[in-house]
C-alpha cells in the first residue's frame, strides 16, 4: 500500500473511492448535501493505493478559519472525506492516513485540525476530542407565547425588535447569507469560516446548497442585515429551520418570534441549536421547548501545544501545569501554563503536574465547550491536587459556548 498526495486530474476517483466508503451512489446524493466535493482542496487530500495502483483509501483537507475564545480567529485544517473501502477495511490504512496528514500538517506550519466524525469511536485514538456540541429544539406552536419582557423606562425591552424581517428565497439572497455569516463566525467560539467557493458552488447542506428553501432575513434598524433564518416547510406541519444566523441576540429573538409565528404549522424545529442559547428562558412556557438530538460536532486536535494555548484569548488569570501525553505521535510534553491579562504564556517546565492528560481531552477542553472537571469526573483527566480542576474550569472558559454548524 502506498499513500499519495493527489491533484486535480485525482478528483473522479478520489470522489468515487469516497462514495465507495460510505456506501452510496454519486448519482443519488442525499437530500440537499450539494455537491460537496465541488469545494475540495486536491492539492491538500490524500489517497491510499494498493500496490497495483488500485484506490482503497481517501482523507482530504480544507483550509477553514477558527474562532477560538476571546474572538481570536486563527487557520485550521478541516479534515473531511475520509473513508477506506469495506474490502480493506481494519488492516490499518486509515491509521496511516492520519499519520500522513498530521506529519504533514506540522509540516505546513498548522497547529489545530478539526473534523466531524462520523463515529464517535474513531478519532480519539487520533489525538482528536470533541470539543463543541449541537442539538434539536422543537417547540409546538400552541406552546410558543413569549414571556412578557421586563422593560426598563425607554430602553428597548429584551426581546422587543427594532429592525425587519424580509422573507427571500435562497436563489435571491447568496450574498447576504455569506456577508451575515463571515460577521456572525468571527465572534462565536468553535466557528468555521465559509469561503467564498463554498457558497459559490452550493457544497454543503442547506442553506449552502442551493436546494429550496425560504430565508428570513433579518435587518437592523437602519436596514443592515445582521440574521437570517433558512427554512423549509414539510410533513406534519413541520417548520424546520435549517439554521439561525445573527450577530446579536436581538435579531436571533426576532427570526425565532417569526418562525414561530407561522400560520399552518404546528411545531418549528430548530436544528443546530446552540447549548447556551436563552430562546427557552424568553418563552413564557420553559418546557414548551424540547431538547434532542444532542451529539458532537466539531472535534479538535492540537498539533502544537504552546502555540494553540497562547494563540486563544482567556479571562480569568491563574497558573496550571499541564501533562500532556500523545500516544498516537508517541509524544509526551509538560507545560506550565500562565494566564495574565487575557493572554497566556506556555512554557515547558519540570514542575510538578497539576492535570495528566491525553492531547484528544485537551482538545476537548481548549475552546471551553467541555469542562476539565467533566473529564476529571469521567477518568479520562487525572487532577494531582485539589483544586485544580476548578481553576482549569474557570481557565478554560470561553465568553460564551462554543458552537459551529457549518458542515463539511
Ligand atoms: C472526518 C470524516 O471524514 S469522518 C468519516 C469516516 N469514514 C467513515 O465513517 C466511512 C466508513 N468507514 C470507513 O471507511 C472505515 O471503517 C474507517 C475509515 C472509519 C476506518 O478505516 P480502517 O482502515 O478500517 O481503520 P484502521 O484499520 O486504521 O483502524 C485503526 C483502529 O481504529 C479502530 N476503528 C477504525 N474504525 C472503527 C470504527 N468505525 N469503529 C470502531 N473502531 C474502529 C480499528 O479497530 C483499529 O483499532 P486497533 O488499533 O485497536 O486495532
Amino acid at each position: 500500500m502506498e499513500i499519495r498526495p493527489t491533484t486535480d486530474q485525482d478528483l473522479e476517483v478520489f470522489v468515487d473511492t469516497v462514495f465507495a466508503a460510505f456506501g452510496r451512489f454519486r448519482e443519488s446524493p442525499a437530500e440537499g448535501d450539494g455537491f460537496l466535493w465541488s469545494a475540495y482542496e486536491m492539492d491538500r487530500n490524500l489517497l491510499a493505493v494498493t500496490a497495483e495502483g488500485r484506490p482503497i483509501g481517501t482523507a482530504g483537507a480544507y483550509s477553514f478559519e477558527l474562532t477560538l475564545p476571546g474572538e481570536t480567529v486563527v487557520p485550521v485544517t478541516g479534515v473531511t472525506g475520509v473513508g477506506v473501502l469495506p474490502s480493506h477495511r481494519r488492516q490499518g490504512v486509515l491509521s496511516a492516513m492520519m499519520r500522513r496528514q498530521l506529519t504533514e500538517l506540522r509540516a505546513r506550519g498548522e497547529f489545530l485540525s478539526v473534523l466531524l466524525a462520523s463515529e464517535a469511536v474513531i478519532y480519539r485514538r487520533f489525538g482528536y476530542g470533541p470539543a463543541t456540541y449541537t442539538e434539536r429544539l422543537t417547540v409546538p406552536r400552541h406552546r410558543a407565547a413569549f414571556a412578557r419582557p421586563r422593560g426598563t423606562g425607554d430602553a428597548p425591552a429584551t426581546g422587543s425588535d427594532v429592525g425587519s424581517v424580509e422573507l427571500l428565497r435562497r436563489a435571491e439572497c447568496g450574498e447576504i447569507l455569506e456577508e451575515v455569516y463571515d460577521r456572525y463566525r468571527r465572534a462565536q467560539p468553535g466557528a468555521l469560516s465559509r469561503p467564498h467557493r463554498w457558497w459559490a458552488s452550493g457544497a454543503g447542506q442547506p442553506p449552502v446548497s442551493t436546494a429550496p428553501r425560504y430565508v428570513a432575513v433579518h435587518r437592523d434598524a437602519d436596514g443592515v442585515p445582521d440574521g437570517y433564518a433558512s427554512y423549509s416547510m414539510g410533513e406534519s406541519e413541520t417548520l424546520t429551520v435549517d439554521e439561525t444566523i445573527a450577530t446579536d441576540d436581538a435579531a436571533y429573538t426576532a427570526l425565532a418570534r417569526f418562525a414561530l409565528g407561522h400560520d399552518l404549522v404546528s411545531q418549528v424545529v430548530f436544528k443546530h441549536f446552540p447549548p447556551d442559547h436563552p430562546l427557552r428562558w424568553q418563552l413564557a412556557d420553559f418546557n414548551a421547548g424540547q431538547l434532542s438530538n444532542h451529539t458532537d460536532w466539531l472535534w479538535v486536535r492540537l498539533l502544537d501545544i504552546p502555540r494553540a494555548l497562547t494563540a486563544r484569548g482567556w479571562f480569568t488569570d491563574g497558573e496550571l501545569v499541564l501533562d500532556v501525553d500523545d500516544p498516537f505521535l508517541g509524544e509526551h510534553g509538560r507545560y506550565l501554563l500562565t494566564v495574565r491579562d487575557g493572554k497566556a504564556d506556555c512554557v515547558p517546565t519540570d514542575r510538578e503536574p497539576d492535570l495528566s492528560l491525553d492531547v484528544s481531552d485537551l482538545g476537548s477542553v481548549y475552546l471551553g465547550g467541555t469542562a476539565v472537571s467533566t473529564l476529571v469526573r469521567a477518568g479520562h483527566i487525572r487532577a494531582h491536587r485539589e483544586g485544580a480542576a476548578a481553576l482549569a474550569d474557570a481557565l478554560f472558559r470561553a465568553e460564551r459556548a462554543p458552537h459551529c454548524l457549518h458542515w463539511f
